[in-house]
């Protein structure tokens, strides 16, 4: 359930009819308790754990989240995912509820910091833009608003310039418009980009991209990768694409009915044996590599990574570019001996760790090393069987199908 505020509420990211609470007597209440917590607890990261309990749905949460790089809150509808996100900006007030971030209490049972004075950029599914403002207006407005609330020291450090927001989201060209006049995945670029210009140390994205068609999506997803590769603050972005996540993710956590189920790096979350029967077909992990060669003729590039080497379709990256590919279980089989005399071009070595059950019962899951990274294969008992598949068996993979993500 998404809850965006309307522009009319007079804030972008809906901020101004959503403080529990902003009265200076109690901002400087706040201000000391942050103060004297700062000094007790200093440790890098999100601390969440919060009790919400709403008639038909309860969450229930204690997680401590990564100070860097983007952690995938990933669920089913409903899952609790926005409610945790809310509860972090402080857009939701749970009954039960400590957050912390990076060593400054912003709730606890004494505690209350409204989201006006939390550190944070928001974005929420639908682009929730002044239509009476230009582009440059609508991000001129926010940082204003951040730069009334700032703390000196705060802009002393300013991590992005309104200029640095423009470049990253590329649209420089898009200042004079007024929103009507934008595409939708341009309307989204822009309300990153206003989230960046308050100068977040934290970032929260609510799907971002849910509200918009494929074409739109794939043409902002390497805007959100840049950000990745150029934010140096956390970003907590909630999804239940799973190829959003396997693209963009570095920490992963996965929420049902209001709890967590699994949280932790990427792979080895992707990679549990429990996990996959719930991501269906989607099951499979990513791996980090780096572009080694090029294949003029097949139109085939070659990633390095673990140790070893993958032939995937050429999309242009260049020698020496980062390459994050995914392979999923389906497309991965397993023989006691390399391939010959097949159209699989990705055969490797590989060792059986574990074995589990999948969904259907004619399937089974394998989760295999290869050269230190865990991959997983799906095929089915009867298969599993004929081969006397057991963990510690050195085995083959052929992949039959590798994506450049
Ligand atoms: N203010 C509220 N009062 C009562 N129930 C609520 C309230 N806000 C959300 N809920 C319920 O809490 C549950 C979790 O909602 P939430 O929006 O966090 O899920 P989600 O995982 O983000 O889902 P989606 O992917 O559809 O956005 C849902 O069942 C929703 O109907």
């Amino acid at each position: 359930m998404k809850r965006a505020p309307s522009p009319s509420s007079g804030e972008p990211g809906g901020r101004a009819d959503l403080r529990p609470d902003s009265r200076p007597d109690v901002q400087s209440d706040v201000q000391s308790d942050v103060q004297s917590d700062v000094q007790s607890d200093v440790q890098p990261g999100i601390q969440a754990r919060v009790r919400i309990q709403w008639p038909g749905f309860s969450l229930d949460v204690d997680e401590r989240l990564p100070a860097r790089g983007v952690t995938a809150l990933f669920g089913h509808s409903g899952s609790g995912k926005t409610t945790l996100l809310r509860c972090i900006a402080g857009l939701e007030h749970a009954a039960e509820g400590r957050i912390q971030f990076n060593g400054e209490v912003w709730q606890d049972a004494e505690t209350w910091v409204p989201t006006h004075r939390r550190p944070i950029g928001y974005v929420f599914q639908e682009a929730s833009l002044f239509p009476h403002l230009t582009v440059l207006g609508n991000l001129r407005y926010g940082q204003k608003r951040s730069q009334r609330n700032a703390a000196a020291q705060d802009q002393r450090q300013a991590r992005f310039s309104l200029e640095h927001a423009i470049e990253l989201l590329g649209i420089g060209h898009l200042l004079k418009r007024r929103p009507t006049a934008l595409s939708g995945g341009e309307r989204q670029r822009v309300s990153i980009a206003r989230a960046l210009a308050v100068n977040p140390r934290l970032l929260l994205m609510d799907e971002p991209l849910a509200a918009l068609d494929l074409a739109r999506k794939q043409e902002i997803l390497p805007y959100l990768e840049r950000l990745h590769d150029d934010l140096a603050i956390p970003v907590l972005y909630v999804s239940h694409a799973p190829d959003e996540v396997a693209r963009l993710a570095d920490h992963l956590v996965t929420m049902d009915g209001g709890r967590v189920q699994a949280s932790g790096p990427i792979n080895e979350v992707l990679s549990r044996l429990d996990l996959p029967i719930r991501l269906g077909e989607d099951a499979g992990v990513v791996l980090d590599g780096e572009v080694a060669e090029r294949d003029e003729r097949w139109h085939l590039l070659r990633i390095a990574c673990c140790s070893t080497s993958l032939w995937v379709r050429d999309s242009g990256a260049a020698i020496g570019d980062h390459a994050r590919i995914r392979i999923l279980a389906r497309d991965v089989s397993i023989a006691h001996q390399p391939s010959r005399g097949t159209s699989i071009l990705n055969s490797l070595p590989a060792r059986v760790l574990s074995l589990g059950e999948d969904a259907h019962p004619a399937l089974a899951l394998v989760k295999l090393d290869v050269a230190g990274n865990p991959v997983l294969a799906r095929l089915t008992r009867r298969s599993a069987e004929e081969l006397g598949l057991a963990p510690a068996q050195s085995v083959w993979i052929q992949i039959k199908a590798v994506a450049l993500l």
